[in-house]
């Protein structure tokens, strides 16, 4: 007897990838156009809702995030149906994708929300590990229960999280830059940070308000068995709560830094044994670093650029994402960012006819507010897929619409080494050249504030600690404020403020 064929589709909008960035598209979607069927198409049985929203300023939002089994988008939506499938293939000219089940699905318009992936520093390699969604975060746990010593390369937000998170387990963190955090931070606030980096017992947790991540939705599904390879969607802030990130040993932060250096070869055992070349043991301190040879037989060895070797159990390669756009490129001419995300203007639509992008997967490619910059980030997504929506509708009716307020001010609350991190605008005078200025107030163990002006007027800024100022300095970035006459804006004796709002 012949199997059945799984059934196709045709629909006015279909969206593929249940990250932040594809939900919020069909959430919007469907609240737009209550009578129709919009379908979200994605590779993984769990999807990732926001909730609890709540605007916190103009352009500063708090959210919690959930994995949810899709039962439960669409009983919120009941205009949304959720396929779980892969999708193989974009035929964009005859307005329709192909998907692993052998089922095609028509469309009139099309956003494509499939994240991305860990961009690692040696592919097919079992020791080098990347983090992205649950299962890799698991494998990663796993991974580590067994561990006495991990390198981790990479110098971003996943570096930041684990350095500072992991237990009972010798970590050796290798950077290319010469301070840590070089995605967010400067040398200064990296200073301000790296003490707590290197005391030995992290004080107790203080609770933050701050983005909430759950999996509870997730257990059920969890068991099943997805088929959908690496393809979860990616986690997000607070991600680690729920995992006991602690290796075999009984200390606490054991962290080694090596700047300013890069993998130049990793070795399986065999391979170093034979190669007669020798590693170093963990450094025990600044004065009497790597003099002798390391005794362990470990099973794998990376030797970096700065000519020293170490052994170590694994490798968490936490060094950025690559745009996920494998599946569609084929037979489709869609442009390109230098990144290989699939560029986009400002209707988030890219160079092929009705095919819309939002979230990791796309490259923002309309001129920018001068305090905005893409970053692929939970926050962005959110914005892209909910403006992509708008966008889809709009075009959809022959509008158009403007660009959304929330590019107008890149803002993203966060949380590293316990906390609060805000950053906003040009934080780090990106693209200023050397005509910028900095202005710095600290109090060790307590804040950073630093803040980026130009011609009088502030462009960004840092913020680090319970400082308050986020509204205060959005506003002053989002209005142009001419703060020439003001002095020493962050005296402490000056409350802000009253000058400003
Ligand atoms: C460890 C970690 C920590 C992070 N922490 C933060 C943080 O603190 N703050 C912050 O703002 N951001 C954080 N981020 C970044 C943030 O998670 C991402 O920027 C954001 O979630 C991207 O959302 P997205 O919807 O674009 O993509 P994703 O979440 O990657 O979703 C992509 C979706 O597409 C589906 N898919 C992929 N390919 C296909 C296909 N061929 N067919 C069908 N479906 C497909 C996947 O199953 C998935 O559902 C973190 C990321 C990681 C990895
Ligand atoms: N709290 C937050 O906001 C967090 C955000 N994220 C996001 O998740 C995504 C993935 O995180 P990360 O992998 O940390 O990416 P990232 O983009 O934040 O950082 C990548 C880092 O790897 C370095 N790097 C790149 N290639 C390298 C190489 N070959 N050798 C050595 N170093 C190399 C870069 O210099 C950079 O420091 C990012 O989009 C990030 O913004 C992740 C964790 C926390």
């Amino acid at each position: 007897m012949e199997a059945a064929r799984p059934p196709s589709t045709a629909g006015r909008f279909v969206v593929v990838g249940g990250g932040i960035a594809g939900v919020t598209c069909a959430e919007q979607l469907a609240i737009q156009f209550p009578s129709e069927d919009i379908l979200l198409i994605t590779a993984h049985p769990v999807i990732k809702a926001v909730t609890n929203f709540k605007q916190v300023s103009k352009v500063l939002e708090e959210f919690d995030v959930e994995e949810q089994p899709k039962t439960m988008l669409e009983n919120r939506f009941p205009n949304v149906k959720v396929i779980q499938s892969e999708v193989k293939q974009l035929k964009s000219k005859e307005h329709c994708i192909l998907t692993g089940d052998g089922s095609q699905h028509v469309y009139e318009k099309l956003c494509l929300c499939a994240g991305a992936k860990p961009k690692l520093i040696c592919e097919g390699n079992p020791y080098v590990l990347g983090i992205r969604d649950t299962d890799s975060a698991q494998e990663f746990q796993k991974q580590l229960t067994k561990a006495k010593r991990i390198m981790i390369i990479g110098n971003g937000g996943i570096a930041l999280e684990l350095v500072y998170e992991i237990e009972g387990c010798e970590v050796i963190w290798a950077i290319k830059d010469k301070a840590i955090g070089n995605t967010f931070f400067d040398a200064g606030a990296a200073e301000f940070l790296t003490s707590k980096l290197i005391a030995e017992k992290p004080e107790a947790r203080m609770a933050h308000k701050r983005t909430r991540y759950t999996t509870e939705g997730r257990k059920k599904e969890a068991q099943t068995k997805s088929g959908a390879g690496n393809l979860g969607s990616a986690l997000g802030p607070d991600w680690h709560e729920g995992l006991n990130l602690k290796g075999t040993k009984e200390f606490s932060h054991k962290v080694h830094i090596e700047t300013m250096c890069e993998v130049k070869k990793i070795y399986l055992q065999e391979e170093f044994r034979i190669s007669k070349k020798k590693s170093l043991p963990f450094p025990r301190d600044r004065c009497n670093q790597s003099v002798t040879t390391d005794k362990e037989a470990w099973p794998v060895y990376v030797e970096l650029t700065n000519e020293k070797t170490y052994g170590c159990d694994f490798i968490v390669s936490a060094t950025g994402v690559t745009p996920n756009t494998e599946p569609f490129l084929c037979g489709n001419n869609f442009d390109l960012g230098e990144d290989g995300g699939l560029k986009v203007d400002a209707q988030m639509h890219t160079s092929v006819s009705d095919v819309y992008a939002a979230g990791d997967i796309c490259t923002a490619s309309w001129p920018p507010s001068p305090f905005w910059q893409q970053m692929r980030l939970w926050t962005q997504a959110r914005q892209m897929g909910w403006y992509a929506a708008k966008c889809m509708a709009a075009a959809s009716l022959g509008e158009s619409i403007d660009l959304d307020f929330s590019f107008e001010l890149f803002a993203h609350v966060t949380k590293f080494f316990n906390y609060k991190v805000v950053l906003l605008g040009k934080y780090n005078a990106q693209g200023l050249g050397s005509d910028h200025e900095l202005m710095l107030r600290c109090t060790k163990g307590q804040e950073y504030v630093k803040v980026v002006m130009q011609n009088g007027q502030m462009m960004g800024a840092v913020l680090i600690g319970e400082t308050d100022l986020e509204e205060t300095f959005e506003h002053l970035i989002l209005n142009q404020t001419d703060l020439s006459s003001y002095g020493d804006l962050l005296d402490p004796n000056i409350d802000l403020e009253d000058y400003f709002d």
